[in-house]
């Protein structure tokens, strides 16, 4: 623990007090890998916790582009290229106003864990930009788009760093930035996944997370004797993520009754209007208040009205709760919420969405807690068959991609189970997903030599 404890000091002093996401992000992981280091004490021999906690490159480029109203404007774009021990980097890219080098840091370090727990072979990054889409026309969009794409596009490559969606970035955009790739380099390399299906995307990439979110859940929960059928289930979001997840419940049997989006959140207590909630988010492109106004029987609580900063979706009681917004959404004051209304089991469709003195709450309370590079780990996956798909020019239906997500986090799910054995975890799957991890990034590291 000394060790661990002297690194995280290390890393304060040197390039991490200014990143406090990055920096919880990171003293997560280091707090939970003793036992693995006890096991393996060739990872202290390699150096290998200053050698994963430091990106290999960190590119920050100017982003120039010109609106309808033929104003200039300038935005700051990021791409973190963490490790690339496991294979090529792979990770989404984020646009929305809040993105800074800290954040995407987070993020690319956690998709190196994540990346690593699917079994498949990519590396971890993520990258970006302080963009707001909201209230842009569609031609600029395809104009930010061009622009992010010409000021890195030779930092990226099919084999090199292949990029995704995340938040703000939906098909739409993953078609104007492989566009503009292609028309800077003539090639129709697969640099990018989450394409539209014209574009070689694949069938069940976009359903992916969500779906493998319940997947993860459901897997779970029926081997602690338990179902999600009939079960009053809570979410925030009304992304991509979100939806899916939403309509995946419905699937099953459970009863979704919430979501939210940065001005407010939904109850229905008969059950989110699906149909209405992907008319609103993915056609309109407009706010859940509309929501509220075509369904009159939902209640829509705004932003400004959350007692002490906490959402109203976790204060609904429920059996299940799914964070599927942004990172550090579900705090103390939530977690207090939740356990107090009896909840079971909480799953993170967002990437970090719960905060460590939440996570700790559960751990005392015993909720089952399954964690985002565990849980949320389908998406990815599913962009890795997107480029299998893409290199091998064979398509894949549907019901095979589902498939082969089913599996994907049903064996995540016995692979974290079999490490909280080894290592006599009690069903702690936050340090059973940083030791399975870690483990994997740092043999494929000392293979490769210093
Ligand atoms: N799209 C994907 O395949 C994957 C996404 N994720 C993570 O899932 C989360 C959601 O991403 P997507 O659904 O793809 O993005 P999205 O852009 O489709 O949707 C994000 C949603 O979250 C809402 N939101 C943002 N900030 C919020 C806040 N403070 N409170 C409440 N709602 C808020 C937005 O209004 C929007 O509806 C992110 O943390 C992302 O990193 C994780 C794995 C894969
Ligand atoms: O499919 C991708 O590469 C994006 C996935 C992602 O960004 C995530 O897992 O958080």
């Amino acid at each position: 623990m000394e060790y661990i404890e002297q690194a995280l000091i290390r890393a304060e002093k040197s390039n991490c007090k200014s990143e406090t996401i990055f920096f919880q992000a990171l003293k997560e992981v280091l707090e939970t890998i003793q036992p693995l280091l006890e096991k393996h004490p060739e990872y202290l021999h390699q150096n290998i916790i200053d050698r994963i906690m430091v990106p290999n490159r960190a590119i920050h480029f100017k982003i120039e582009w010109m609106d309808d109203d033929n104003i200039i404007h300038v935005n700051n774009g990021y791409r973190i290229q963490f490790n690339n021990a496991l294979g090529p980097y792979k990770g989404g890219v984020r646009f929305h106003p809040s993105v800074n080098p800290d954040i995407l840091k987070f993020l690319a370090f956690e998709q190196i864990f994540k990346n690593a727990i699917t079994g498949l072979h990519i590396g971890g990054a993520k990258g970006g930009a302080d963009f707001d889409p909201k209230g842009k026309s569609d031609k600029e969009i395809m104009k930010f788009c061009q622009a992010f794409m010409s000021a890195f596009y030779n930092s990226i490559g099919a084999d090199i760093d292949i990029l995704g969606g995340d938040i703000g970035v939906g098909a739409r955009e993953v078609g104007y930035l492989f566009g503009q790739y292609k028309q800077l380099t003539n090639s129709y390399d697969s640099i990018i996944t989450s394409k539209p299906l014209a574009l070689g995307g694949s069938l069940g990439r976009t359903e992916a997370t969500g779906y493998g979110l319940i997947y993860f859940t459901q897997t779970f929960l029926e081997d602690m004797g338990e179902t999600l059928k009939g079960k009053i289930c809570t979410i925030s979001g009304s992304g991509n993520v979100a939806i899916h997840a939403i309509e995946k419940l419905y699937e099953i049997g459970a009863i979704p009754v919430t979501c939210s989006d940065s001005k407010g959140a939904i109850h229905d207590s008969n059950g989110i209007d699906l149909e209405l909630l992907k008319k609103i988010k993915l056609e309109r492109r407009a706010s859940l208040e509309y929501y509220a106004l075509e369904r009159k029987k939902a209640t829509y609580v705004k932003r400004e009205s959350y007692t002490e900063g906490r959402s109203f979706v976790w204060s609904i009681p429920c059996f299940a709760a799914f964070p599927c917004a942004t990172q550090n959404e579900l705090g103390e004051g939530s977690a207090k919420l939740l356990i107090e209304n009896d909840v079971k089991i909480v799953a993170e469709g967002a990437n970090m969405p719960t905060t460590p003195e939440a996570i700790a709450l559960f751990e005392e309370n015993n909720i089952l807690f399954g964690p985002a590079k565990a849980a949320n780990a389908g998406g990815v996956a599913v962009s890795v068959l997107e480029m299998s798909q893409n290199s091998s020019l064979n398509y894949l239906s549907f019901e095979k991609v589902d498939q082969r997500l089913q599996d994907i986090m049903s064996n995540i799910y016995s692979d974290l189970k079999q490490t909280c054995d080894e290592y006599k975890l009690d069903m702690d799957l936050v340090s059973a997903a940083n030791i399975l991890g870690f483990q994997r990034v740092a043999d494929a590291m000392i293979m490769q030599g210093v």
